[in-house]
């Protein structure tokens, strides 16, 4: 070999090899300094298989005795143990020489594409997690599996507002110190929270892994918005805005369960109609916030009449119902809508003047007025009305 052969491969960014039969490093030129961080007089005399990832070695060993009975190989892969403990990701092309009795090989750094082809793919696990996640718990612990496989992740912690905390983490969640790493959870004009990770001593983040992170951070502010949204709309179906109260969806539902209950113990239950008299007055007076703040003041008084397993509900303007439960006889019923009666038509300051509400209750007991809602309501409501023409009957 020429002098200028000899020195090409000392020129070349990848690293040659050249290895005994019995499986030693007879030569290696000194790029392997910059890919395993070992001096070539490190491991020239050492055997190739000692700095080979332990999961890799059998198929190495596998491939290398093909390559020595004569197949070249190009582009075969895998892991080495560089000198600081990190994963080398090599790729290979290896021929065996039969004259020399040697083995010649040509390893590439492939760590950086196999990096990045890492995290494109953990990138894709984020998103499709974030995508089928239908609680907070389920998205981080999908989070915490796939950012282990892509950062030195050893706990995670998300910190919700208000207060609310999903741990998560390999062992023991370690005291929080130095070594943890912060990312905001917001979407456009909101925070939520944060994302705490618990990175260890070897905590500093390269650019493409800070990206990562807040890739995974800006996907889960949006499913915190997604879910916040979905709950906002599953509680706006079933509660009255203004009051707070269940509305007429959730009242059919309270109802029928209620029945079902009242059937099953051979029980009785109590359905009160509720209606505030000469409202329109009030809104037409005052005007419509005052009116809104009276049914509101109503909500709350006829709730603080009955017990709390009790359901009351707005399923109109300035209709209400109050279901009761375990009622002894009409008479206890009675007993309730005349307290709610009196309660309701306590004083209060509307737009500056006071007024004396004043409501007509009609009752129907299950199960002497009906076994199912729509007679229950039929006849709660005549009472209702025969309660409410008795009053004007006798303004009149
Ligand atoms: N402020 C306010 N008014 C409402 C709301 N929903 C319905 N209303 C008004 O409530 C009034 C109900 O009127 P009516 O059903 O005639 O009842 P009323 O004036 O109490 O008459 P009687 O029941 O016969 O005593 C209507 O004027 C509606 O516009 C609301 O959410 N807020």
């Amino acid at each position: 070999m020429t002098d200028a052969l000899q020195r090409l491969p000392e020129l070349l960014l990848d690293a040659v090899f050249l290895v005994e039969e019995d499986g030693r490093i007879a030569f290696v030129n000194s790029a392997c300094l910059a890919i395993f961080g070992y001096t070539p007089e490190e491991m020239i005399g050492r055997r190739v298989l000692d700095f080979i990832h332990p999961d890799d070695r059998a198929h190495t060993v596998a491939e290398m005795g093909q390559v020595m009975q004569g197949q070249p190989r190009l582009g075969f892969e895998n892991r080495y143990l560089r000198k600081d403990g990190s994963v080398a990701h090599i790729m290979w092309s290896a021929r065996w020489s039969a004259q020399d009795r040697l083995r010649i090989g040509v390893a590439r750094d492939i760590s950086g594409r196999k990096r990045a082809e890492q995290r494109q793919a953990g990138m894709l696990a984020l998103a499709t997690a974030a995508h089928g996640a239908e609680t907070l718990p389920e998205l981080f612990r999908a989070f915490h599996a796939i950012l282990q496989g892509l950062l030195p992740l050893r706990g995670m912690v998300a910190v919700l507002q208000p207060g609310e905390r999903i741990a998560f983490a390999s062992g023991e969640l370690p005291q929080q110190d130095s070594g943890w790493h912060h990312v905001s959870l917001s979407a456009p004009g909101m925070h939520f929270g944060e994302m705490q990770l618990d990175l260890g001593r070897h905590g500093t983040l390269s650019a493409a892994e800070l990206d990562l992170l807040q890739f995974a951070a800006g996907q889960a502010g949006a499913v915190i918005e997604r879910l916040a949204l979905h709950a906002d709309l599953a509680h706006a179906a079933r509660y009255d805005e203004l009051t707070g109260l269940p509305n007429r969806r959730l009242f059919q539902d309270r109802i029928q369960s209620a029945i079902a209950r009242c059937r099953r113990g051979q029980s009785r239950g109590a359905l009160l109609f509720i209606d505030l008299d000469d409202f329109k007055q009030v809104n037409d007076v005052h005007g419509h916030i005052a009116g809104d703040q009276l049914l509101q003041a109503i909500a709350r008084r006829i709730t603080s009449c009955v017990r709390e397993a009790d359901t009351v509900a707005r399923i109109g303007g300035d209709e209400f119902v109050a279901l009761l439960e375990n009622v002894a006889d009409l008479r206890q019923a009675e007993a309730v809508a005349g307290k709610i009666q009196q309660v309701i038509a306590t004083p209060l300051l509307l737009g500056g003047c006071v007024h004396t509400p004043h409501a007509s209750i009609g009752i129907a007991l299950y199960p002497e007025h009906g076994e199912v809602i729509d007679q229950l309501m039929r006849h709660a409501d005549q009472a209702m009305y025969a309660c409410k023409a008795a009053r004007k009957a006798a303004e009149a």
